[in-house]
Order: structure tokens, then sequence, then C-alpha cells
């Protein structure tokens, strides 16, 4: 029988020390779901539903504004990544706009001054999502069999995370295309949705990712799948806009800093006979590229620069 929804984790053993067993179950849950399809749900992870309800319902407020009050929060140049508000491109198969965040703090980071409290609120989530990504990173570097601490100390610069509130145009009775299928580039990604239209493509099949109340969805992405040597999966997912109604997500991208190298580790390479399935690079200029595909999105589907840029063949 085909499996039809991703795997659901409680993370609550780690939060209560003496549940050793219960760890050790989430461990292998999560390998499992990470070599599989390289997403997971996880409850108990500590972020609290109120503020999640609570950050949903800013951005919905902040979305609904008019175009001209929405572009007040415009990004300013020369920023890695565009902080502020941001609409798909015309010409962009993906129909939505977004509002970026890097972490509180960061002279980039452009907030509308309304709704009131849309700062504090985003600062706030942000925060949590920064330590449960460090508790997920904990988990897969255990699933990885790498040294303790071993991605800890890899990724040990927070100022490249960054966080996108999301609305979706309702679809069309011709397209529904909310983002074009994708791998993520970054570490690891975790996302909630108020509505369903997250898909995540495993052996051809699209599997709809629906809500549950806050839980997040964990997504591994490309760095992690790079340094395992394509043991754990940055899936392909995409997502589908809803017909009649906009759908609201937020998506939290742990990430390296751009000068970091990024290769496949000896763990999975040299020290069990196995050739690097990719060559090293420089995270900056991955991003760099990625970027370029949002800005300048080619009209070749071919021509989009993917983590296979960096393949061996
Ligand atoms: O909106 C979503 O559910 C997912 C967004 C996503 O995949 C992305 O921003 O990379
Ligand atoms: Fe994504």
């Amino acid at each position: 029988m085909v499996n039809t929804s991703i795997p659901t984790v409680d993370l609550s053993p780690f939060f209560n020390e003496r549940d050793e067993d219960g760890r050790k179950k989430v461990t292998e849950i999560i390998t499992h779901a990470c070599s599989e399809y390289g997403f997971f749900q996880i409850v108990n992870h500590g972020v609290p539903l109120s503020l999640m309800n609570k950050a949903l319902e800013l951005s919905k407020t902040f979305f609904e504004y008019s175009e001209e009050e929405k572009l007040k929060s415009s990004p300013n140049d020369g920023t890695p990544l565009p902080a502020g508000y941001n609409v798909q491109p015309k010409n962009s198969a993906d129909k939505n706009e977004y509002l970026l965040m890097f972490p509180p703090g960061s002279n980039f980071n452009v907030y509308p001054n309304d709704p009131q409290d849309f700062r504090k609120v985003m600062e706030e989530i942000f925060s949590h999502f920064t330590k449960v990504a460090f508790l997920v990173e904990i988990i897969v570097n255990d699933c990885l069999g790498l040294p303790p601490k071993f991605l800890e100390e890899y990724n040990n610069d927070r100022s490249w995370d960054f966080m996108v509130a999301l609305r979706y145009f309702p679809a069309t009775e011709k397209e529904n295309n909310g983002i074009s299928e994708h791998q993520d580039g970054n570490c690891i990604t975790f996302v909630f949705q108020d509505k369903e239209g997250l898909e995540v493509l495993k052996n051809g099949v699209w599997i709809p990712v629906l809500p549950i109340e806050g839980s997040l969805i964990v997504n591994i992405a490309d760095v992690i799948q790079v340094l395992s040597n394509n043991k754990f999966k940055s899936a392909t997912h995409r997502v589908v806009r809803p017909e009649g109604t906009t759908r609201h997500s937020f998506a939290f991208f742990n990430n390296i800093e751009g000068n970091k190298w990024v290769e496949p580790l000896p763990q999975f390479t040299k020290e069990i006979g196995e050739p690097a399935k990719y060559k090293g690079f420089f995270y900056k200029d991955y991003q760099m590229l990625r970027m370029r595909n949002k800005t300048h999105p080619p009209s070749n589907p071919e021509d989009i620069i993917h983590i296979t840029h960096y393949a061996i063949p």
C-alpha cells in the first residue's frame, strides 16, 4: 500500500531528561523519514500554538493592506536576500507575495509599522524557530551517526538564517501553481500553513501535507543532502494553490553562513569506499545562483539552478 502521509514525531522526550527510550524511538523514526522522504512533521516542539496563530493572524492582516501600504516595506538595496515585502516577478510561475526577515537585530530587516506588534511577534517566533532548529540539528547529527556536536560546530553562525511569511493568491480555473517544484538550498526548513497546499514528491507521487494544528513540517534541505552524500534527502516539494481562497504559510530556513565550504563528508565517502556525489562549493556562490533563479526566472525550466549543478556525474 502506498503511504499517503509523511511521518509525525512527538519531540516531548527531548524535553524530559529521563525519557531516553523515547528519544531513541524519535531518532529511529527521523532517520527513516530523512532517508525515505526528507520530510516529517514535529509536534511538542516548544513553539507555543498561540504564538503560531498570532503570527498567522498578523501576517494575514498585513497582506490585506493596499499595495501602496505594503510597498512601504520594500527591501533596501544591497542585501544578500530581499528582506522586507516582495511580490514574485510577473513572469514567475510562482504566484505569491512574501515578507522576508533575517534574525532579530539584523540591519537588513525592514518591518511594517502596522499591524501593531508585528515586529515583536515575528522576532519572538523567529527566536523560537532558532531554538527548535538547534534541537532538530542535534537529532539529525545523531541520526547521521556524526561525532557529537559536529553539525553544531559546522553551522555555528546564525546570521544567514531567514524566515518568510507567505500569502498565495487563490487558484484560477486555468492554473494553480503556488511555488513550482523545488528543493530548499539551506540545511533544515520548518513550515506551517493555515490550509493545505504543500505537497511532497515520493517515488513519483505527490503526497499532500495536511495541516495539523500546532505541528511544524520539517524539510531536510540541500546542504544536509550534500554533506551526507545523499544519505538524507532534500525532498522535492511544491505548493498547489487552493481554489477560491488565499493560503498563508510561514517558512523558516536554518542556513549556514556564506563562507562555509560544502562537500560530502569523509564519513559518507572515503571512509566507506563511496565516491563523492558532489564537488565542493562555497555556500554563498550557490545561494547567489539560486537567488538569480528567483529575480530573473529563466524561461526554460532546465536553466534553473539546482544542487545538481555541483553533482559529479
Ligand atoms: O508555503 C509553503 O508551504 C512552502 C514554501 C516553500 O516551500 C519555500 O518557501 O521554499
Ligand atoms: Fe521550499
